[in-house]
């Protein structure tokens, strides 16, 4: 189907399945190569990575350890503005070659945080792996975004571990959503 509906909100394909499982591949023999001798710990980031962290770890040859974070956001009382919090981030990572899995980096505020948590416990090394990236969004650059999948643009996708509401996680291909047509003048 190449035109889906979640609620109100209709959606047209984007990225298909086969297209998504090639690329991941393509990224699994990329990070084969560069952490050869090398046992490093991927971190998904919950939710919306589940889905590309199993696929991505299954074409992983190396040793390797893994781990999921949660990051909620929260707005404080005294209208600072948001602020976040990390839940699961293990406590370990001491000297470790630290391979971050997001679905989407949008504006990279969510990364930013976890990146500051995670290099508190002076890692050896942290790079990102990312299904999505979109550059148009993108508050600040993100050196340790190593490994992306696939370059979006500033449109709100669904589907492979991405919401719409709560819903369209477990589709297999990822949606883009339909842009309104304006009315002529
Ligand atoms: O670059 P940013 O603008 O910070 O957006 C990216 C984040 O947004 C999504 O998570 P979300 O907070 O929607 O939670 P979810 O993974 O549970 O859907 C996504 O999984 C990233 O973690
Ligand atoms: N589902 C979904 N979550 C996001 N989080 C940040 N950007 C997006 C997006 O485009 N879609």
């Amino acid at each position: 189907m190449n035109t889906i509906k979640i609620e109100d909100k209709e959606f047209d394909i984007l990225l298909e399945n086969d297209n998504i499982a090639k690329r991941t591949r393509l990224i699994g023999i990329q990070i084969n190569v560069d952490y050869e001798n090398r046992c490093p710990v991927f971190i998904g980031v919950l939710n919306g990575s589940f889905l590309f962290m199993a696929d991505l770890v299954k074409e992983i040859t190396l040793p390797c350890e893994m781990a999921f974070i949660r990051v909620s956001s929260y707005k404080d009382t005294q209208s600072t503005g948001e602020i976040k919090e990390a839940f699961g981030l293990p406590g370990n990572l001491k000297d470790r070659d630290i391979i971050l899995v997001e679905d989407i980096v949008d504006t990279g505020f969510t990364l930013a945080y976890i990146l500051k948590e995670v290099y508190k416990q002076q890692p050896a090394s942290v790079k990102v792996c990312s299904l999505l990236l979109k550059p148009e969004a993108l508050k600040a650059p993100i050196e340790e975004l190593e490994y992306v999948g696939f370059e979006v643009a500033n449109e709100f996708v669904v589907g492979y571990g991405l919401d719409y509401n709560g819903l369209g996680r477990n589709l297999n291909h990822i949606y883009k959503a339909k842009t309104v047509a304006s009315p002529l003048p």
